[in-house]
């Protein structure tokens, strides 16, 4: 089911409706052993712009469907996602070393979020108005307001859902009535190819999907900065985020980033729920997600109790490979292990509890937990995305929310209590996109709004929020000839 996508390990790019080479190539080696998973194309600038000028040109035949032929084609490639699950979770586990289960759930979870979003699509509405609701209108003044497409929506993804946070952006781009142009993260390119071969599959019309592989830092910059580009909807770091607000000009961006999500644990709260929540919200995946629990603030009186649960939770997490169902498998890179490293390395000097961990094999690093930690370590306010969690004992909840609000990010918040009058007047005050009271942080249901304030991005996603952000207004303004026999 795959031939068309891959000739001796080479995967391609589709391109106006064709799988296509490039002359350079680059090798994905598995986070596992480090073994070639397959190569991909390095496209050239000039086959990029083919990529943005097909999508350009295939966009009005897209817009001009109706929503429910849309639609069919979103459900229709759905189903094959769906027949295609083993498939696509064993090249993930292989690519981006997710373990077996998350990477099922996770190309599941894109399913249903394909199904979800077809449906939705068709529930979304435009509006009348009436001029007589503002001083010095009349009524004869009718405004018909209809959603339109945007045009061409550049898709980029991240390394941690190639699957998942690409269909997240392609499919409600399409029902808003979009053509795209998909870049995904070059680790995990060859998982993300699989997605764009079932929509292909499904009948999506010649170039209303065109895929763009190649270096982030080679041809970024030209693709964002690409006139035929309407829209930007980008996920990955606050780094490449920033650069990316910073070379585009009068391009609508909406922009997932880094998060450092806090756990604030009050006396009152069910310890072993939130230790619970805590070890699954920090170290899924091993950490390597923008909602996964990076700090831990708690109050004093009950901090021994809830560092011994989470510490004992984290003790029984299963370190190694994806594919023998480890939580804690290898991280996407030296590199990345390098850096979670350089922070347990600076918290450790800085006088930091060691409870747990700061084992490392290569790019596999054991899950670490620190006690004590304070607020002048990097580990209170960098994003690791790794398996390491600082726990920060509080004498107040004032303080906690300080510390909590004192990041640069502000992606999400969890809070456990049973008061859920303290839970709300915490949450108003936390500076975040979303507070989630007695359970992790975490992105589901889809269909609930998810942003981050401050560093951790702008705009909305979540299925209608998505389809909102990539699609704009129309008015079309009648005025009715006044009738003298009605005025007054
Ligand atoms: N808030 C959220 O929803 C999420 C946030 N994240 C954040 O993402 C980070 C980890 O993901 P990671 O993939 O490493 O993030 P990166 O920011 O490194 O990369 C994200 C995507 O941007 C591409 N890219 C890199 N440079 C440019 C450029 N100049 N112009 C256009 N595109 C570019 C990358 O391509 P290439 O791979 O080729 O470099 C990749 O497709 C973490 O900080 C995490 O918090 C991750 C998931 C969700
Ligand atoms: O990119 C991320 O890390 C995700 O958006 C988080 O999704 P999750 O909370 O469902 O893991």
């Amino acid at each position: 089911m795959f031939q068309d996508i891959k000739e001796n390990n080479q995967y391609k790019n589709l391109i106006n409706g064709q799988w296509v080479v490039s002359d350079n190539k680059l090798t994905i080696h598995s986070p596992i052993d480090g073994s070639e998973v397959g190569k991909i194309q390095a496209m050239s600038k000039e086959e990029v712009n083919e990529a943005v000028e097909g999508a350009k040109k295939a966009y009005p035949i897209w817009a001009a469907k109706s929503v429910s032929e849309r639609a069919d084609i979103l459900h229709k490639a759905a189903g094959l996602l769906e027949e295609r699950v083993d498939a696509i979770a064993d090249v993930l586990a292989n690519e981006i070393a997710k373990d077996l289960g998350g990477a099922k759930s996770e190309v599941i979870r894109t399913v249903d979020f394909m199904r979800f979003t077809a449906d939705e699509g068709k529930r979304i509405q435009g509006e009348t108005l009436q001029g007589d609701g503002f001083h010095g209108f009349s009524k004869d003044k009718l405004a018909f307001v209809t959603r339109e497409p945007v045009g061409v929506v550049l898709a980029i993804s991240p390394f941690n859902y190639p699957v998942n946070l690409s269909a997240s952006k392609i499919a409600p781009a399409l029902m808003a009535g979009n053509s795209v142009v998909f870049k995904p993260p070059t680790q995990g390119s060859i998982s993300a190819l699989h997605l764009a071969k079932v929509f292909q599959d499904a009948g999506l019309p010649d170039g209303v999907l065109n895929t763009v592989t190649g270096k982030g830092s080679d041809i970024g910059d030209f693709i964002i900065q690409h006139e035929a580009i309407d829209l930007i909807n980008f996920t990955g770091s606050s780094g490449v985020g920033k650069h990316i607000s910073d070379v585009t000009s009068m391009v609508p961006t909406i922009m997932e980033l880094g998060g450092k999500d806090a756990a604030i644990v009050l006396e009152d709260a069910d310890m072993e729920h939130a230790a619970n929540n805590i070890v699954k919200g920090a170290f899924s995946y091993s950490g390597q997600r923008c909602t996964a629990l990076k700090r831990v603030l708690v109050l004093e009186s009950i901090a021994d109790q809830l560092v011994e649960l989470i510490t004992q939770g984290v003790s029984q997490l299963k370190v190694g490979s994806p594919f023998d169902h480890a939580t804690i498998t290898p991280l996407i890179n030296e590199q990345a292990a390098d850096f979670v490293q350089e922070l347990i390395d600076d918290a450790i000097e800085k006088g930091a509890t060691l409870k747990l961990g700061n084992k490392r094999d290569k790019n596999l690093l054991y899950p670490t937990v620190f006690d004590h930690v304070t607020t002048d370590m990097r580990i209170a306010w960098e994003e690791p995305f790794g398996p390491v969690l600082p726990i920060i004992r509080v004498q107040s909840i004032d303080e906690a929310i300080a510390i909590a609000n004192a990041s640069e990010y502000g992606l999400q918040s969890s809070i456990f209590t049973n008061d859920i009058d303290d839970a709300f007047h915490i949450a108003r005050l936390l500076e975040v996109g979303t507070v989630q009271i007695n359970n992790k942080t975490e992105r589901g249901p889809d269909h609930f709004p998810f942003l981050g304030v401050k560093a951790s991005g702008m705009g909305t996603q979540g299925i209608r929020y998505s389809i909102e952000a990539m699609s704009r207004p129309k008015a079309i303004v009648v005025n009715l000839r006044a009738r003298s026999d009605q005025e007054g």
